[in-house]
């Protein structure tokens, strides 16, 4: 018989250094540590631009004009709005739901609502995904006060993006340096290669399926401890080690069990993560400020030690160790920083799905059988022991 493709082909575990599509979007370099969106590096894009232009960028390849600025900016707070049934939904879900699973929820619901997403075509895709980023800050913010027992606040068209994030889930506006510190982490989260959720989003739409359900599928897979849900679990080993004299013994305990350290190693990175940088001067600034140090002194002596154990290995903090630090210290629960991601990481969802299904061939890889071989002799019910 002749060989299959299976047979033939070497395989690779996880897909790791498979490369399945060709993007303009972002570049990511793992041996260099650099983080580009569109050719612009991460670190002037927080020192300079905003999360409304990166969005804009991200999705059409180029820094906006004012008056286009101006266009996507009013286009972004006409459909910041989410209906009283969709505020109803969240606060009966919040009662039980981790705020990741609310969050899946809720974005397939108003998918439901929406009758664009039954068979839409590609210019369809990009509005619905227009729509999905103007509601995530205010579903994510929901989601958070509905959670904690707060009541609702809609969305004021006065303030940026991030600002307004951050207002209705706070209940209060952000100082400057807030706002600032809330719209960086989310342009550092906006986009980062074919990471699994944005894979994800990105396999969904190649069946045609719609935009809704792309980002649902994301949504789910960022939820994992291996990829976006490692913020709440680093704050929580940070939190659990108590204080640097601690560290040691913490770390020695769960790396004899085979444990991972949330928030260190990166399936592209082998240096240090540059998000996670500029992450954590943002984090020493704020826990300063508001007493919390010991926070922060806990997790730099985990970062110390995990380099010196691991820092051979390639193993280095990724963009979960220090965000989690500062979402806390401005008040954000544990189990929100996973959404809070899923706000910054919708522009890339939708900018690569959308580049994706412009161009589109649908994602199909093969596994390779390593079961029992056919033809196996099918054995009456009643002869089987
Ligand atoms: C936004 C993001 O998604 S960033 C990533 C967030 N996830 C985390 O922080 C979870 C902890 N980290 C990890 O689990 C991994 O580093 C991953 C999943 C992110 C990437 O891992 P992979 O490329 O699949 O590497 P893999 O898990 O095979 O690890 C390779 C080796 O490094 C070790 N290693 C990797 N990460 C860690 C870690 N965080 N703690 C301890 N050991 C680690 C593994 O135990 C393995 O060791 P071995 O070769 O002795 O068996
Ligand atoms: O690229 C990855 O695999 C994970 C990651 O850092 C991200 O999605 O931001």
């Amino acid at each position: 018989m002749a060989e299959t493709v299976e047979q033939k082909q070497e395989f690779s575990r996880g897909l790791e250094g498979v490369i399945a599509a060709e993007t303009k979007i972002g570049y990511v370099d793992g041996i260099n540590g650099i983080l580009a969106y569109r050719g612009y590096d991460i670190e002037t894009l927080t020192n300079q631009s905003n999360y409304e232009e990166v969005s804009y960028l991200l999705l059409y390849g180029k820094l906006p004009s004012e008056k286009e600025y101006i266009e996507y900016v009013s286009e972004l707070k006409k459909e910041m709005y989410i209906e009283d049934d969709v505020y109803e939904l969240i606060k009966k879900i919040s009662r039980t739901a981790h705020p990741m699973s609310s969050l899946r929820t809720v974005v397939s619901y108003i998918g439901g609502k929406d009758k664009t997403s039954v068979d839409p075509d590609v210019k369809q895709q990009e509005e619905i995904g227009i729509k999905l980023i103007a509601k995530m800050p205010t579903i994510v913010a929901a989601i958070k006060r509905a959670s904690s027992g707060e009541d609702f606040i809609k969305p004021d068209p006065e303030l940026s993006y991030a600002a307004n994030f951050f207002y209705q889930s706070a209940g209060r506006k952000p100082d400057t340096v807030e706002a600032k510190m809330m719209d960086t982490a989310l342009i550092l989260h906006a986009d980062h290669g074919m990471n699994a959720s944005t894979f994800s989003a990105m396999l969904t739409i190649s069946t045609l399926s719609d935009m809704y359900s792309a980002i649902t599928s994301a949504i789910s897979t960022l939820k994992g401890p291996l990829h976006g849900g490692a913020n709440e679990r680093a704050l929580a080993l940070i939190k659990e080690t108590g204080s640097p004299d601690n560290a040691e013994k913490v770390l020695s305990e769960k790396m004899e069990k085979k444990e991972k350290i949330m928030g260190f190693g990166h399936r592209v990175y082998k240096v240090y993560d540059p998000r996670a940088k500029i992450l954590k001067g943002y984090a020493e600034y704020i826990t300063k400020k508001n007493g919390q140090e010991k926070l922060f002194q806990t997790a730099t002596k985990i970062e110390d030690l995990m380099v010196n154990r691991l820092g051979e290995k390639g193993i280095f903090p990724n963009v979960d160790f220090y965000s989690g630090i500062l979402y806390y210290s401005i008040g954000f629960p544990p189990d929100v920083f996973t959404p809070i991601f899923a706000v910054g990481r919708i522009s890339g969802w939708v900018a690569r799905s959308y580049e994706y299904v412009q161009n589109n061939r649908l994602f199909r890889p093969r596994s390779r059988y390593a079961g029992e071989k056919a033809p196996r002799r099918y054995v009456p019910i009643n002869e089987r022991n």
